[in-house]
């Protein structure tokens, strides 16, 4: 029997290199991974080449073009990598009959809402140029190819240093206090949980759209003092708006997505995200 053939592209990220080490505890799949070197998503030949030599039955995207403030600027990069490279691995996938793993972003929200936390059926919204070009690519997905499974996630953390836990932690070392922001409201959510869920809605033969959280809600200051107490880091921490930074991308102030539809869908209870937190911290490489 052929082995169920697996393509990761952006292997160097954080939610690339979860996949590498879940994938490679599975028996009888065959796993090819690429990196911006091997295959820049915004060239449509490099994909095409990447797709027609590897054939995958599932290519899950991990690339990305994740800075939310120098998107403000360089949004041409954003809209190159977020929006066009997404249609390039739709066109891709169709054509060589895979189907297309991909993640968007509760920054698709405006973060208005103010009756329950954001689900599949609200509107989106984008403040930030990020966001933007994250919500194109979610349609130029739609558009390319019905084959698909787009997760909207959100706050994730792993193994890198994009992520805010890194930050933080980098921040404790150099400040004498912190100051962190109390009127942002989302769901950090790591890659673990990322890629189980994942690996679920593909066994499952799920596709479409679905949020992928871990469960519950965290302002940036909460979910700040959680890393600090597990870490045993005494350190003074500030409540702030997030405005005293005066950054240049504005942020949604509430992005919190429901789990609920992937949960009951699949059927499983999804890690609220103080457990997976500390469980990330006590186990971290
Ligand atoms: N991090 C977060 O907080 C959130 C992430 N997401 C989404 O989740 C997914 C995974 O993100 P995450 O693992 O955190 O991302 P990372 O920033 O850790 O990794 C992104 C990877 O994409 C690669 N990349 C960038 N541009 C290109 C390109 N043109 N062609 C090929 N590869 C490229 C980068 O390569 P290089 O190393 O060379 O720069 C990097 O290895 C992304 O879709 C992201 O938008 C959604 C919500 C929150
Ligand atoms: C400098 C500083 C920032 N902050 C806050 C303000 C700001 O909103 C936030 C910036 O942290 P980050 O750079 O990790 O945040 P950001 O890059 O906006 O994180 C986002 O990334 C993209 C990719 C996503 O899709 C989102 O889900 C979300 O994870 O931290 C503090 O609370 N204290 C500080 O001292």
């Amino acid at each position: 029997m052929r082995k169920m053939r697996y393509l990761v592209i952006g292997k160097n990220g954080q939610l690339g290199k979860e996949f590498l080490r879940k994938l490679s505890e599975k028996v009888n799949v065959e796993v090819i991974a690429v990196g911006r070197e091997e295959c820049d998503i915004s060239n449509l030949e490099q994909v095409l080449s990447l797709f027609s030599t590897t054939k995958p039955d599932v290519a899950i995207n991990c690339a990305a073009y994740n800075f939310v403030d120098k998107a403000e600027e360089d949004y041409v990069t954003a809209i190159k990598v977020n929006s066009l490279g997404i249609r390039n691995l739709a066109f891709a996938s169709k054509k060589y009959k895979s189907f297309l793993v991909h993640y968007s972003t509760d920054y698709v929200f405006d973060g208005m809402k103010r009756n329950g936390l954001y689900t599949e059926e609200d509107t989106p919204n984008p403040l930030n140029e990020y966001g933007k070009s994250k919500l194109l690519g979610e349609k130029l997905l739609k558009e390319e190819t019905d084959n698909f499974l787009l997760f909207r996630v959100s706050w994730v953390y792993g193994d890198g240093k994009q992520n805010f836990i890194y930050k933080l932690l980098t921040w404790a070392k150099d400040r004498e206090y912190l100051m962190i922001s109390n009127n942002e409201v989302s769901v950090p959510t790591s890659t673990k949980t990322i890629v189980e869920m994942t690996l679920k809605a593909l066994d499952a033969d799920l596709k479409g759209l679905y949020h992928l959280t871990n469960s519950g809600y965290a302002s940036r200051y909460e979910w700040a003092k959680k890393v600090l107490q597990v870490k045993g880091i005494r350190k003074v921490i500030y409540p702030v708006s997030s405005e005293v930074f005066n950054l240049p991308a504005k942020r949604p102030e509430f992005s919190a997505m429901s789990n609920s539809k992937l949960a009951k869908t699949l059927d499983v209870e999804i890690p609220w995200w103080e457990y997976e937190l500390e469980r990330f911290l006590k186990t971290e490489r």
